[in-house]
C-alpha cells in the first residue's frame, strides 16, 4: 500500500532548504558518501527515513533479498541490524548533512563572480585582484624581500616568524587538502594563478587561512594605527568573501580556512624564532 506520506510534497521532495533541480527538491544522503556523478552533488535520501524505508521493505520483499546478498536473515524475517543501523541515522549525521546541503546552496548563491556572464560578472577582476593580493607568492616574496632588507634586528625576527609562518601555512593546507580531498565547487573556473596539485581540492581556502594568519600577525606585530587594523580586517574579510563570491569554495571552506589560519598564529607564537634561537640554528649549519 502507499504511503500516504508519499503524497506530501514536502516529505516527499525534501526541503526547499536543501536545494532543487528542475523544480524536484533533493536530499542529501544520510547514509552514504556524496555521489559526485549527481548534478548537485546532493543524493536523493534512499531507506534513511525509517518509516518510508520500512513501507518500502514490505512492498518488495523480493528485491530486498535480492539486493542484499549477505543479510539474507532479512528475509521475510524483518530487517536485519545492519539494515537497523542504516535506518536509524545518528541526529550528528542528519545535522551534518543538512548543514552540509544549506553550504552547498548558500556557495552556489553567492557565487555570483563565478565567470564574466553571472550577475557580478563586471566584479571579477576586482575579486581576483583581491585573491591575489591574498595568494603565497606575493606574500612569500614581499617578506623575503623585507627580511632581506630589514637593518634592525628587531624587524629581521619578525620577517623572519612571518616567513616561517607562510611555510607552516602552505604545508597544513597542502595536507589538509591532501586527507579532505573536498573538490571544487563545479561553478568554478579553474583559472588560478600559480596552483600547486593540492590545490585542485577545495577544503580549506588556503587564501583564508593566509588571510587570517596574517591578519593577525600584522595586527599583533606591525601594524598599529587604528585606521590601518580595521584596513586589514577589511581585507581579510574580503579575501574570504571573494573566494565564495568567484565560486573557488564553498563557504564552509572558507569559515574554517579562518579559523585555521586563526589557530596557526597560535602555533606561529608558540614556535617564535627569537634571536638566541636563531643564533643557534645559525651556527649548527655553520
Ligand atoms: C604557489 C604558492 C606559493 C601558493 C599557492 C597558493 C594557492 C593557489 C592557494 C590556494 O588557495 P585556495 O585554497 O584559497 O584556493
Amino acid at each position: 500500500m502507499p504511503s500516504p506520506k508519499a503524497k506530501n510534497p514536502v516529505r516527499s521532495g525534501g526541503s526547499p532548504v536543501l536545494g532543487s533541480s528542475n523544480g524536484r527538491y533533493e536530499f542529501m544522503s544520510l547514509t552514504k558518501p556524496l555521489n559526485r556523478s549527481s548534478p548537485s552533488h546532493l543524493l536523493q535520501r534512499q531507506g534513511s527515513e525509517p518509516t518510508t524505508a520500512r513501507l518500502r521493505a514490505s512492498e518488495s520483499p523480493t528485491r530486498r533479498r535480492g539486493s542484499s546478498s549477505s543479510t539474507g536473515s532479512a528475509s521475510g524475517q524483518g530487517l536485519s541490524e545492519e539494515d537497523g543501523i542504516r535506518l536509524n541515522p545518528s541526529f550528528v549525521r542528519v545535522a551534518l548533512s543538512s548543514l552540509l546541503a544549506i553550504d552547498l546552496w548558500m556557495s552556489k548563491r553567492l557565487g555570483v563572480c563565478a565567470c564574466e556572464d553571472s550577475s557580478w560578472g563586471s566584479v571579477r577582476p576586482l575579486m581576483k585582484l583581491i585573491e591575489i593580493s591574498g595568494h603565497g607568492i606575493p606574500w612569500l616574496a614581499g617578506t623575503a624581500y623585507c627580511l632581506y632588507k630589514s637593518d634592525s634586528a628587531a624587524g629581521q625576527e619578525v620577517m623572519l616568524n612571518l616567513l616561517m609562518g607562510l611555510l607552516l601555512d602552505l604545508v597544513l593546507v597542502a595536507i589538509v587538502k591532501a586527507v579532505v580531498r573536498r573538490r571544487r565547487p563545479a561553478h568554478n573556473r579553474m583559472d588560478m594563478f600559480a596552483t600547486f596539485s593540492v590545490d585542485r581540492y577545495s577544503f580549506p581556502s588556503g587564501h583564508a587561512t593566509r588571510a587570517a594568519m596574517c591578519g593577525r600577525f600584522l595586527l599583533a606585530h606591525l601594524v598599529l594605527a587604528a585606521p590601518l587594523r580595521v584596513l586589514v580586517l577589511l581585507w581579510a574579510s574580503l579575501v574570504g568573501l571573494s573566494r565564495v563570491m568567484l565560486g573557488r569554495h564553498n563557504v564552509t571552506d572558507v569559515m574554517f580556512g579562518f579559523w585555521m589560519g586563526y589557530c596557526q598564529y597560535n602555533l606561529v607564537e608558540m614556535l617564535w624564532l627569537s634571536p638566541q634561537t636563531l643564533q643557534g640554528l645559525l651556527g649548527q649549519l655553520a
